[in-house]
């Protein structure tokens, strides 16, 4: 009776038996043991407890809490009494031969071969996104002509030179945010000619105090034009993603997006159907108020993944001329499910990108996901 209450005691841990535990957990976007990934750290064992650190390639990471479980429960199968797990994460560059932005990790850039289907909104939502997963993010508005990010961060003030031609980004949101706008009056932009602009965006990109960053994301200028297409090939952008609605109308911009990319050797990862269906809030049908199904035909067209279907939903641009956007605005509703999921899909990608050690600028024949 009296041994019924105490505890048994177990057979002290041995380091290679945890670590043999914790080879059968697989991390699924990466599809390989997160021991030989080299994800565990710091490992500590006391008796039968264990305490270690597992460092994901991003904060942002879809399965993190799967993993964390997955863990526990192996290690403890393994016969230990207690296992604690401390979630870390450590976001590496992808590698890109060209000049790199002091501090800046990876650069995601967001086009959508036309204006008007969203591409600002995917950018800010799709950066609120990563940042509420716990990254460290910036956000660059490049469109010279109508920048959209002063409205839709409510700042529309100048930024402030810290001498040296150097600018101080603003805050908003806990994000640093950058947008021609913020210097430039309209007038002002559209008398500009393009190697104007693009000396302009140059100096956005390295004379800003970014700070340190995990990602900071491009809303690059609506088109394909030349100007896209120098500023694209002069940034160290990591990948791309391409915006579009599912009309076929709007495909045949995409399809110019994504060669923009292909042009000069930019990565994409996937394409976003953005207002891809409304839902009346009577039932859960989806319902297509253009057509349906064009992201997905662009994916299997080019064999890149659709990252996300962002619904058509009034909430999305309800902001009353406040700038507060509505992942800030709204906890809830398939669109904040839909960009926790984008930002979950962009960085797991990106930190797969980054520990191939051969990924540095590939070809138009690398780019598939
Ligand atoms: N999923 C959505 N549901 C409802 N409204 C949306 C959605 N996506 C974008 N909008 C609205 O559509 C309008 C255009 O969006 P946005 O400015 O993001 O497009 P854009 O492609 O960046 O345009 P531009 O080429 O002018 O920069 C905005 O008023 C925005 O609030």
């Amino acid at each position: 009776m009296f041994f019924g209450f105490m505890r048994k005691k177990r057979p002290a841990l041995e380091r290679e038996t945890v670590l043999k535990a914790l080879a059968r957990v697989i991390d699924p976007d990466l599809n390989r043991d997160i021991v030989s990934l080299g994800f565990v750290k710091n490992l500590v064992i006391k008796g039968d407890r264990a305490a270690f650190d597992v460092e994901l390639t991003t904060p942002a990471c879809p399965v993190k809490e799967q993993l964390k479980a997955q863990c526990e429960e192996e290690v403890k199968a393994a016969g230990a009494s207690r296992v604690d797990v401390n979630m870390t994460a450590r976001v590496r560059p992808t590698g890109n031969a060209k000049r790199q932005i002091p501090g800046v990790r990876n650069v995601i850039a967001v086009t959508s071969g036309k204006g008007g289907v969203g591409k600002s909104t995917i950018s800010i939502n799709l950066a609120l996104a990563l940042l509420r997963r716990g990254a460290r993010v910036g956000l660059l508005d490049c469109d010279i002509f109508g920048p959209s990010i002063p409205d839709l961060v409510g700042i529309n003030r100048p930024v402030r030179a810290l001498g040296d031609q150097t600018f101080a980004p603003h805050q908003a949101y806990g994000m640093n945010v950058m947008s021609m706008g913020f210097l430039l009056d309209g007038d002002q932009a559209a008398t500009m000619r393009g190697p104007m602009l693009h000396r302009f965006v140059q100096q956005f990109l390295f004379n800003v105090a970014w700070g340190d960053l995990d990602y900071l994301v491009l809303d690059l200028p609506p088109g394909t034009g030349d100007v896209q297409l120098s500023l694209t090939q002069e940034t160290p952008i990591s990948a791309g993603v391409v915006v579009t609605t599912p009309q076929e109308a709007a495909l045949r911009d995409a399809r110019k997006g994504i060669e923009m990319f292909r042009q000069v050797n930019v990565p994409v990862l996937g394409f976003i159907e953005n207002m891809s269906y409304y839902k009346c809030g009577k039932c859960d049908k989806e319902h297509h108020i253009f057509q349906s199904g064009g992201g997905q035909k662009l994916a299997d067209e080019y064999g890149l993944p659709l990252l996300a279907r962002i619904p058509l939903d009034p909430k999305i641009n309800e902001d009353g001329g406040e700038g507060v956007p509505v992942l800030i605005r709204e906890k809830e509703g398939d669109y904040v499910h839909a960009f926790g999921n984008l930002a979950g899909r962009v960085a797991a990608e990106l930190g797969r990108r980054s520990l191939n050690a051969g990924w540095a600028v590939p070809g138009p024949a690398a780019i598939e996901v």
